[in-house]
């Protein structure tokens, strides 16, 4: 037995001795078999030196290391340097001085030597038969990887149009952390999937833009009541592009000829974001004429910016404006935000209470379905303040429902669902939410004696009732 042993101990030690010698050697034979086929061919050689002749950085240099620091062969490398990323947990890998690193286009073996002898440069070595075929498809396609990557990387920023120009120019801006993302907001996912998707071939559409000779932006107006994520959803749709966001504030524009010049400085992979734009104009409270807002969403003066642009217009209420302003071109894509409905009260209770399921929901679902409702501003402040304990937030928000039905029946205005399908409600009952008192003055102090309340409620659940409708509210013009 104990021979036994030994000798399969024995046996395996042998094996894995073996195992590593077969792989040392087929490497050692990878390198032979790459040594013999560098000398049949006749290699050229180019090099991207770091500085230009007058000092000046080269731009093509940092393409391509950043290029070089995201290909897997780099970890072939013998020799290469461990860096940490911008977040913590992240290490980049970078080719140490005179070593080299392969790689493979279009089926050309090309390599990259990191030489640091005399100058820093990159030294490309591509076989001369390959270089005719590849070489400009190669160096189109290092300059494409890298800007994608920095601009993945790159940190998003938020612009705000100041009173006064200074040496910058007329925007001021700081580092964009809002921290709303598609997935935290709660809407329709039917709805939520047709923006990504919108989104994401916006983002690849430049040849066709340029086929059809238009400017690559793409227009968006989220309209919807107060409280309902329309900004939330302007952060996270920066923040799903990594695009700059250009917050503009209507009423520090001086008049037409200002929001053109603010416009011209505002850079390509950006979100213009003019938002209550319904409120300046129905309050006149900007000095921008309505052509100029026109031109400004529509004029020849985007033409002559970067392009790649996002326009979002948010609105309260958009029966009242003036269908030239919401014609195809000017705004593209209509998305409706409503107030709650069971849905998009699950993904809160979800988000802010780590409720997927709960005794109580079926009585909520039974007064979303008499008609109550409430913002998700409203909804997700409760659960915040009660979110130590669930069945209270829960009983809260019951409760905060009820009274609201209650008021808006003793107003006359029955309670309605902003959660159904048909977006085409008159303009007086898009109002209603605001006039019913759920987020006006009057609310706070019932808002308030609720919020007390809370704990003494015990409410019975009652009947299941069937799901409630979804609001499909994205409008493609
Ligand atoms: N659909 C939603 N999903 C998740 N959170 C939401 C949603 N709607 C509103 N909220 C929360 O409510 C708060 C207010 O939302 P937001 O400012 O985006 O609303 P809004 O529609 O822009 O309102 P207003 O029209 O008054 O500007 C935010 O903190 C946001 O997190
Ligand atoms: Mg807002």
């Amino acid at each position: 037995m104990f021979l036994l042993l030994l000798f399969l101990i024995l046996s395996s030690f042998v094996l894995v001795r073996l195992f590593l010698y077969r792989t040392a050697l087929i490497y050692g034979l990878k390198k032979w078999a790459h040594w013999v086929e560098d000398r049949i061919h006749v290699h050229q050689y180019l090099k991207v030196p770091e500085l230009n002749d007058n000092s000046q950085e080269n731009q093509f240099y940092n393409k391509v290391s950043t290029y070089l620091k995201s290909l897997p062969s780099i970890e072939d490398s013998d020799f290469t340097n461990l860096f940490s990323g911008k977040k913590s947990s992240d290490i980049v890998l970078t080719l140490d001085g005179n070593q080299t690193v392969h790689d493979v286009f279009l089926g050309a073996r090309v390599s990259w030597k990191n030489d640091v002898v005399e100058r820093k440069t990159f030294v490309l070595r591509i076989k001369k038969k390959d270089k005719r075929r590849v070489l400009r498809s190669y160096l189109q396609h290092i300059h494409t990887i890298a800007d994608d990557i920095e601009q993945r990387c790159r940190e998003v920023r938020l612009f705000i149009n100041a009173a006064q120009a200074d040496c910058n120019g007329r925007w001021r801006s700081v580092p964009f952390t809002h921290p709303s993302t598609l997935e935290s907001i709660a809407m329709d996912s039917d709805l939520k999937n047709k923006v990504k998707s919108d989104l994401e071939s916006f983002l690849k559409s430049k040849q066709y833009y340029n086929r059809l000779g238009r400017v690559w932006k793409r227009s968006y107006l989220l309209y919807g009541p107060s409280g309902t994520g329309k900004s939330s959803f302007i952060a996270a749709m920066a923040k799903f592009l990594n695009y700059d966001v250009y917050d503009v504030d209507l009423s520090r524009v001086f008049d037409d000829s200002d929001l053109k010049m603010l416009l011209l400085q505002t850079t390509a992979k950006s979100v213009i974001v003019v938002e209550d734009l319904d409120r300046f104009i129905s309050e006149r409270s900007t000095a921008v004429s309505l052509t100029g807002l026109l031109n400004f969403m529509d004029g020849i003066v985007n033409s002559c910016c970067a392009d790649e642009k996002l326009f979002v217009f948010t609105m309260n209420n958009k029966e009242q404006i003036d269908p030239v302003i919401l014609r195809p071109g000017r705004i593209d894509v209509h998305i409706h935000f409503p107030l709650c409905n069971f849905n998009s009260f699950k993904t809160l209770a979800s988000s802010y209470l780590g409720l997927k399921d709960h005794k109580l929901f079926p009585q909520v679902e039974e007064i979303f379905q008499s008609g109550a409702t409430m913002s998700p501003a409203e909804i997700g402040e409760i659960m915040i303040v009660n979110r130590s304990s669930p069945s209270r937030a829960l009983k809260t928000v019951i409760t905060a429902l009820q009274t609201n039905g209650a008021a808006a029946a003793a107003t006359g205005k029955v309670g309605r669902r902003l959660s159904d399908g048909s977006s085409a409600r008159p303009a007086e009952e898009e109002s209603v939410g605001e006039s019913s008192g759920l987020l006006g003055k009057d609310s706070l102090p019932a808002m308030k004696e609720l919020r007390k309340l809370y704990g003494r409620l015990r409410m019975k659940s009652s009947k299941q009732v069937g799901p409630s409708d979804q609001d499909s509210g994205l409008i493609e013009r």
